[in-house]
């Protein structure tokens, strides 16, 4: 989306877990061109299918479909040309399913007939709602969470996914260990709670640690006014990333 001479831009994914199809719609509607990055996950999905990605993709949004693929490789190389077919430009799938599974995502997304759309492949790393308690109930006891996304990146590395979902806390290990995109959810503006989400930062956090994209649902979807929610979002972010510009040079 942007290449290594232009500016860094950082764009803001809305999150759209909403239960049907006109609630997404009327966000988007009020949105208009203040937004051109949504994603939809398992709840939108489900409710509303395949046609409200077409619709969104034909109001010329970008679409990130996250429905975290994790089952033998050949059912997700399926589900891969599936996503393909209907133009969305990221597409995710669990690290934990293993190179043999990761390989079969990225290679279907490069194989399918729709090249000039290609998805770019995302691994999911460990879900920013994971403590380090829990990652030691998964039987993971050995590991920090770092030490995890760090050996997670590089295995989405070696299978040739362009990015790692991972939360802001571990854009560093990712960049040391893969170079990969880093796709940051976990998102809290200062004073919205965390609820079920465990590694969380500040948008200009997130951008100080050298995230790619952000992705935000409910400090949005939820506050009072939606549109002035993503915009105060959007002005963190550009301040951030300004004053990022000014250290650099
Ligand atoms: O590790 C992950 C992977 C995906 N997500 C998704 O991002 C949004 C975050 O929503 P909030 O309301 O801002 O918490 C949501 O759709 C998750 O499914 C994630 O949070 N963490």
């Amino acid at each position: 989306m942007s290449d290594s001479s232009s500016p860094r831009e950082v764009p803001v994914f809305v999150a759209l877990d909403y239960a049907s199809r006109a609630e997404a719609r009327a966000l988007v509607d009020d949105f208009g061109e203040y937004c051109t990055h949504y994603k939809v996950g398992l709840q939108l999905y489900l409710a509303a299918g395949r046609s409200f990605i077409e619709e969104l993709v034909d109001l010329g949004k970008h679409v990130f479909l996250d429905l975290k693929f994790h089952d033998i490789p050949n059912t997700v190389r399926g589900a891969v040309i599936e996503a393909a077919k209907m133009g969305v430009d990221l597409l995710t799938v669990h690290a934990s399913g293993g190179e043999e599974m990761v390989k079969a995502a990225v290679d279907a997304a490069h194989t399918t007939d729709f090249a000039m759309r290609a998805p770019k492949i995302l691994a999911v790393t460990l879900l920013t709602s994971i403590t380090q308690e829990q990652l030691g109930k998964l039987g993971y006891s050995v590991s920090t969470i770092p030490e995890q996304v760090a050996l997670l990146s590089n295995l989405a590395k070696a299978c040739g996914a362009y990015g790692v979902v991972c939360s802001a806390n571990e854009i560093a290990d990712v960049k040391r260990v893969s170079g990969l995109k880093a796709v940051v959810p976990g998102i809290r503006p200062a004073g919205f709670r965390s609820g079920d989400q465990a590694r969380v930062a500040v948008p200009k956090i997130a951008i100080q640690n050298g995230a790619d994209y952000l992705v935000v649902g409910r400090p949005i979807t939820k506050a009072q006014d939606p549109l002035q929610a993503l915009r105060a979002i959007q002005t963190e972010v550009t301040q951030a990333l300004s004053e990022d510009a000014e250290m650099i040079q």
